[in-house]
């Protein structure tokens, strides 16, 4: 196991932080801790990173107890969201930095690195003359250079533009894989989690909701808040009980009659709110071509696509 966290526990004067999270990350494993700004995400990180000490609770992290060690002792890497190259320093100079302090330096290991980033030839460059992904992708390979078994990532992908953000996201993958490192990054964007994580940890008010594969925990949101947080899902009662119905599996042509309120366009597809016979205002996708606003349609929806919420 790369990282193991039980009960941990943190608060900040009156504000809890943390009330009893536990988590294990397995080596090798991409690991997306998501959740609402204040949640918790991001004190996660710097309580395993050492920069905070818990009020309760364990961090091992390959086996090791981490109590008492202070951040350059533990074998793993943080890479902020505000990427912090020094400014006077060389792109060669950046990665090489902590393999430097740490009497390791090798120049191929450092071009290697940033190969790997796809930057090579920009050694000589300062932080300045690049982009805001290139510098991004010279904070990962510093911080992969002393090859930490465990890399924190908080919030790496922000300060990118859409564009960037998905291929770069897809690098980083790539990189996980490469590096067979256990990665575990902090988001609060649900896209970005999926498409990346071989597991989301959701967290609301500093404790776990749900946690498991992308596609499970879509499928199955556990609670009105993960439902409601990993897509546009509707909540519909039945006989006493809640569901969470997805936009994308209701389908126009079913047996409920509804007028259109709305539409917009989101490139591969159409969002529509529609108003169902019996009051209800439910959200619909479909890839098009759609009906104007006003339009009475008729939906449906498989039995299976209703997610029973507890
Ligand atoms: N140093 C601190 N002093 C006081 N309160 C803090 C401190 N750090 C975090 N908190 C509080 O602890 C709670 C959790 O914060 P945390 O930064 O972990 O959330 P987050 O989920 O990472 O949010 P964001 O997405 O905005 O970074 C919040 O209520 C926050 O205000």
């Amino acid at each position: 196991m790369s990282l193991l966290v039980e009960g941990l526990f943190k608060r900040f004067g009156d504000v809890p932080a943390l009330e009893g999270v536990s988590l294990a990350v397995a080596q090798g494993e991409f690991v997306s801790l998501l959740g609402r700004s204040g949640s918790g995400k991001s004190t996660i990180l710097r309580l395993v990173a050492g920069f905070e000490a818990p009020d309760a609770g364990r961090i091992a992290i390959e086996g090791r107890d981490m109590a008492g060690l202070p951040p350059q002792a533990r074998p793993c890497a943080m890479m902020f969201q505000s990427y912090a190259l020094f400014p006077h320093l060389s792109v060669h100079e950046n990665v090489a930095y902590g393999l430097r302090r740490a009497g390791q330096y090798d120049a191929g290991r450092v071009e290697e690195l940033l190969r790997l980033v796809g930057m090579a030839g920009y050694g000589a460059r300062r932080p300045a003359q690049l982009s805001g992904g290139q510098q991004q992708r010279v904070a990962l390979a510093r911080a992969l250079a002393r090859r930490p078994p465990l890399l924190l990532l908080d919030e790496p992908l922000a300060a990118l533009d859409a564009g960037l953000r998905a291929a770069t996201g897809a690098e980083l993958r790539r990189l996980q894989r490469e590096t067979g490192t256990s990665f575990v990054l902090v988001t609060h964007d649900q896209a970005e989690a999926l498409a990346l994580s071989d597991r989301i940890v959701l967290l609301e008010g500093g404790r776990i909701v749900q946690q498991g594969p992308p596609a499970e925990v879509y499928a199955r949101p556990a609670t009105r808040f993960v439902a409601e947080f990993l897509g546009a899902a509707n909540i519909l009662t039945e006989g006493g009980r809640e569901y969470a119905l997805r936009p994308e599996d209701i389908r126009l042509g079913g047996e409920l009659p509804a007028q259109v309120l709305s539409r917009q366009f989101r490139g591969e597809s159409w969002m529509l709110e529609c108003l169902t016979g019996d009051g209800r205002v439910l959200r619909v996708s479909t890839p098009g071509p759609a009906p104007m606003e006003g339009n009475a349609v008729m939906l449906g929806w498989p039995a299976t696509a209703l997610a029973p919420l507890s």
